[in-house]
């Protein structure tokens, strides 16, 4: 049993925080959390004031709403206060609110109400005389708000000229200023890419857009405004609620296309679960439903108390948003070898279910979030999505807070991970041998372009795996007749064609080998140019970075920077160094060039002398590539994906187990021979053999095959039906061959394969 001295002073943590949050939300439109845990402090002080009625005091946020208006806005004293809403946060509230409602009207029909989605704004009132839009503003603390008529003109969905002319001299409509879900995002872009800070929702951005001393921002960003009632008026059109938006509508007011009349609780419930179903279909934030008694006599007879009327209540939707502790954060690895970092998550109800984990996509998502273990975080779940952790509370950031770093490892099989300059993913470089990518590298290694396995499907895969008879490729060359013909959907017949198809595979070329061991960004081409470009696997193996691209010049340095220093040195025969060369340079007023820059160059070239002599690409960073289709990113999987001895060792476990190759690349005749090498060809329509056969077959004549045409294509090869590309073809001016055409061309009779 709680004293009531105990209760006095929870009462006044209780408002003294509410206070807090009050500001946060309504004055700095920056909440500090999630309105569900707001909720809960509010529905915790309601609580204690009803057990202890003593407690109670006008100034309480029990018995306001908001919070008085910012001093740098004029403030506007409202005729008809601005109150708030009733909650019903389940199904047994809102069936109360039905049963006090039909008592109060003293009667056990069904009551009849006006229901339409609670947007997720904040609320405006607009006033009209004699049809012109005059003012326009906010709630503010329900008494006095503040003036944004500028502010609410550059609205485009707001009327300044009301249609008709049946209404009343003075309007007063009331409803709620909201952002779109795709003008949130595309702000909210904005806003990123111009390094300001993004809003935490569409609320805050609605009431951050709205609430500008400058109406010409406002005006920028993607308000939208819909009606859902009035204040002042002096002469009411209408008996009911719903034909009072109707003639609103009328008059060119936006309205709820989702506004219905529903009578009695069945309905109301039926409506409540309908629009819940469609919440996340809708463009726009919605918190609830709001049911209003429709007969405007009936309000009339309910009243209001000081911070809500009687005669209407908002039933909520579970919270997408909850506060939580991150516990830990863990790796996962992906089916591609993608390690993305997780967050363990103290359990918490979001959206109606727990939610313990939540996916932080990549670290520098962790970065920008800069989410830290032992931080309290907003985690966020929106329909069916994934949870996310929407952002941290800094405020409540221990001291003890751990900064996330990516394991050098991968978790899973203990080979190194990898994250490229420039890539946002870091990847387990064990390919081979991640157990964690294991279907994925058998599938991409049986595939027609890489081993060809025929009738190795993805379901079989699946089995093979499961049953742990398959761990690496090689594992594939030792199955049995018997272990096949045992498996689900697999005869004798189909199992020794499957062995027959394995065996055939074994007979293969160096770059279809290449290409099958999976390694990321090493497509056909690359495995090819590879294959031509190094003397057999072992070669291959041994390659390192350098091996693929040469990297030149001074990292940190930029070509901009280095031609300016370039013409500088060159214009100035005869300067001489005084003192140190990093301070020297960095005195010398040269476009770009820092002092840190300075102390980059001087660490590399020490001397005047030095730097002199060096040619201008030996000044910035660059790279050229060794070869084609291997820049620094391809170069760096490659080198780490051979780097890891339990990759190197499941290639040696192939070659053991008879895969196997022809000594010189493909068996092509030597490049001179080639008829076709350094041409450019383009395949389109059907030809007389499958393309993949005429395409190996250019290959090996040494063209290039690719699929799309350019001004450097030297052939169309069209078969029949050749579609767009021939128009296209035409247009750039490349030449069209048939396989006729194309047989002439090497003087021979038909391109058999
Ligand atoms: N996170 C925080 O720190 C924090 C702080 C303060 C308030 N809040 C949140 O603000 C809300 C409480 O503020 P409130 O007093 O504005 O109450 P409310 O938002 O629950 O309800 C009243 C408001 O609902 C809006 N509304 C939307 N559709 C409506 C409709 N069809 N008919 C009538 N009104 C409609 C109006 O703007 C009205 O002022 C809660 O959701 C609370 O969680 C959060
Ligand atoms: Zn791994």
């Amino acid at each position: 049993m709680t004293t009531p001295d105990e209760a006095g002073r929870r009462v006044e943590l209780l408002r003294a925080d509410i206070r807090h949050h009050n500001h946060r939300y309504y004055v700095l439109d920056d909440p500090e959390i999630p309105d569900a845990d707001y909720d809960r402090l509010v529905r915790e002080l309601q609580a204690l004031e009803s057990d202890f009625p003593d407690l109670v005091t006008p100034d309480s946020p029990t018995q306001r709403v908001g919070a008085a208006p910012r001093p740098d806005f004029a403030a506007v004293r409202h005729t008809v206060p601005m109150i708030s809403l009733d909650n019903a946060m389940s199904d047994a509230e809102l069936a109360d609110f039905d049963r006090k409602t039909q008592a109060a009207l003293q009667t056990t029909d069904s009551v009849l109400y006006t229901a339409e989605p609670k947007l997720d704004g904040l609320a405006v009132s607009i006033r009209y005389e004699r049809g012109r839009l005059m003012q326009a503003a906010t709630r503010g603390d329900g008494a006095t708000g503040e003036d944004v008529t500028h502010n609410v003109r550059t609205i485009q969905s707001v009327p300044l000229c009301l249609f008709g002319d049946d209404w009343p001299a003075v309007l007063e409509v009331r409803g709620e200023v909201y952002m779109t879900r795709t003008g949130f995002a595309r702000l909210n872009d904005a806003m990123q890419r111009a390094g300001d800070k993004p809003f935490a929702n569409p609320r805050n951005a609605a009431a951050g857009s709205l609430r500008q001393l400058d109406p010409r921002i406002t005006a920028s960003r993607p308000l939208a405004f819909c009606c859902y009632g009035w204040g002042d008026l002096s002469a009411p059109p209408a008996a009911s609620q719903f034909a009072m938006l109707q003639r609103l509508a009328a008059w060119g007011i936006p309205i709820s296309r989702e506004l219905r009349q529903v009578a009695g609780l069945e309905a109301c419930r039926a409506y409540f679960e309908d629009l819940g179903r469609r919440r996340d279909t809708l463009d726009y934030d919605i918190d609830g439903v709001v049911f209003k008694l429709d007969r405007l006599a009936d309000q009339e007879r309910l009243g209001a108390t000081s911070h809500h009327p009687r005669w209407a209540i908002a039933r909520k939707f579970p919270a997408q948003e909850a506060l939580t502790l991150v516990e830990a954060v863990e790796f996962q690895v992906g089916r591609t070898g993608a390690v993305t970092p997780v967050a363990r998550l103290q359990p918490v109800q979001v959206g109606g279910v727990t939610v313990a984990n939540a996916t932080l996509h990549n670290l520098d998502e962790v970065r920008r979030k800069d989410v830290r273990i032992g931080d309290t975080v907003v985690v966020r779940r929106a329909g069916d999505v994934i949870p996310e952790v929407a952002r941290v509370v800094v405020e409540r950031r221990p001291a003890d807070a751990r900064v996330v770093e990516l394991p050098a490892q991968c978790p899973v099989c203990g080979s190194d991970v990898i994250r490229p300059e420039g890539e946002a993913v870091a990847r387990c470089s064990g390919g081979l041998y991640c157990p964690a990518q294991r279907k994925e590298s058998i599938r991409h290694f049986a595939s027609r372009r890489a081993m060809d396995i025929e009738g190795l499907g993805d379901r079989l895969i699946e089995q093979l795996v499961d049953l742990d008879w398959v761990r690496e490729p090689a594992d594939l060359y030792r199955l049995s007749l018997e272990q096949l013909a045992g498996l689900e959907r697999m005869g004798e017949k189909s199992a020794a064609n499957l062995l027959a198809a394995l065996e055939r595979s074994k007979d293969t070329t160096l770059a279809r080998f290449i290409f099958a061991l999976g390694i990321r960004e090493v497509g056909e081409s690359t495995a090819q140019a590879l294959a031509a470009r190094f003397d057999g696997i072992e070669a291959l193996m041994q390659a390192r970075v350098t091996d693929f691209v040469c990297e030149r010049g001074v990292k940190g340095i930029g070509r901009e920077t280095a031609t300016a220093l370039h013409r500088f040195l060159s214009e100035r025969p005869d300067l001489d160094v005084k003192g140190e060369l990093a301070d020297w340079l960095a005195g010398q007023g040269i476009r770009g060039l820092t002092a840190s820059r300075a102390g980059l160059l001087a660490q590399r070239f020490t001397t005047l002398e030095a730097l002199r002599a060096a040619e201008l690409e030996d000044l910035y960073a660059n790279s050229s590539r060794l070869v084609e289709g291997v820049g620094p990113v391809v170069a760096a999987h490659l080198a780490a994906f051979f780097a890891q001895p339990h990759n190197r060792e499941a290639i040696g476990r192939l070659l053991a187990v008879g895969v196997h190759w022809p000594e010189t690349p493909a068996a092509a005749p030597p490049k001179a021979e080639q008829p076709l090498a350094g041409k450019t060809l383009v395949i389109t329509g059907t030809l007389s053999q499958p393309r993949d056969a005429i395409k190996d077959w250019l290959q090996r004549q040494g063209a290039k095959v690719t699929g799309s045409l350019s001004r450097n294509t030297h052939y169309l090869l069209a078969g029949e039906s050749p579609g767009s590309k021939l128009e296209q073809a035409r247009s750039l001016g490349v030449e069209v061959i048939d396989e006729a055409g194309l047989a002439a061309l090497l003087g021979r009779e038909s391109p058999s394969v």
